[in-house]
């Protein structure tokens, strides 16, 4: 079987008309959910989907449209079958996501009282590749985003790129497709202002058309709309469509 991607949203952080950037990667009998922000348990209740359908997820890093639904996914499944959910994360963000995050909605006297009483957590080294099932490897990629912030992209089966968000980093882009087998790029990118701490259209634009060619556009605000046929051939990844990785 093939590996399919499907975005729960596409949208940036603040966006209105689109869910949260969330994915689901989907193998044989397995399905990774990636990043699992504020609007992820609606998006998946829209899609008539269940976080119980989900063998495990995966953190790029902790902003609340990436982690935000974390308290949520995991009182559900504690409170109907009582299963934790395996929770793939850079190991750097073991400490951070249970004492920033989640602690505070989550903790329990006694009862809950760290991040191993709600999930099985699995750290991974970022540089590493892992086997999470027959069909599909992930690899980390530290990535710029917010100094101080760890931030971690993913190289999916080591032929596709699925960026974090991101500050413009053309030199690995470019070394990714043409000495590392990248052949396809799923990129933030930050349609209209300064990009600050995501990489912006117009840097994206600056690429040479061998890169560009492979780069779908997701992470987008709600002005998305304006900016179809004006993003020199790079096309748009859409919330909830199945696509073939
Ligand atoms: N220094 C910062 C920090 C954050 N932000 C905004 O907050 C959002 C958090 O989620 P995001 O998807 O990383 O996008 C960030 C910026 O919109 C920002 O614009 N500048
Ligand atoms: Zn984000
Ligand atoms: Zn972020």
């Amino acid at each position: 079987m093939t590996v399919k991607l499907q975005m729960l949203g596409t949208g940036s952080a603040f966006a209105k008309n689109y869910f949260n950037n969330n994915a689901l990667l989907m193998g044989s009998g397995y399905t990774l959910l990636i990043d699992c922000g504020i609007t992820a348990p609606l998006a998946m209740h829209e899609l008539g989907r269940s976080f119980e359908e989900v063998e495990a997820t995966l953190i790029t890093h902790l902003h609340a449209d990436h982690v935000g639904g974390f308290e949520e996914l995991a009182l559900t499944l504690r409170h109907t079958t009582g299963r934790k959910m395996t929770l793939l994360l850079p190991e750097a963000l073991v400490d951070p996501l249970w004492e920033h995050t989640l602690m505070c909605g989550l903790y329990q006297k006694g009862i809950i009282t760290s991040l191993d009483d709600v999930f099985h957590v699995r750290p991974l080294k970022p540089d590493t590749m892992y086997t999470l099932s027959p069909e599909i490897t992930v690899r980390l990629i530290r990535t710029p985003h917010i100094p101080g912030k760890d931030s971690y992209s993913l190289m999916l089966n080591e032929e596709v790129f699925y960026s974090a968000d991101m500050t413009f980093e053309p030199e690995l882009l470019t070394r990714l497709v043409r000495s590392g087998g990248c052949r396809k790029i799923y990129h933030d990118c930050q349609l209209e202002g300064a990009g600050v701490v995501h990489t912006t259209l117009e840097e994206l634009k600056s690429l040479t058309e061998d890169i560009r060619s492979r780069i779908s556009l997701m992470h987008y605000g709600d002005e998305k709309p304006d900016y179809v046929g004006k993003t020199s051939g790079m096309d748009f990844l859409e919330q909830h469509v199945v696509y073939y990785l």
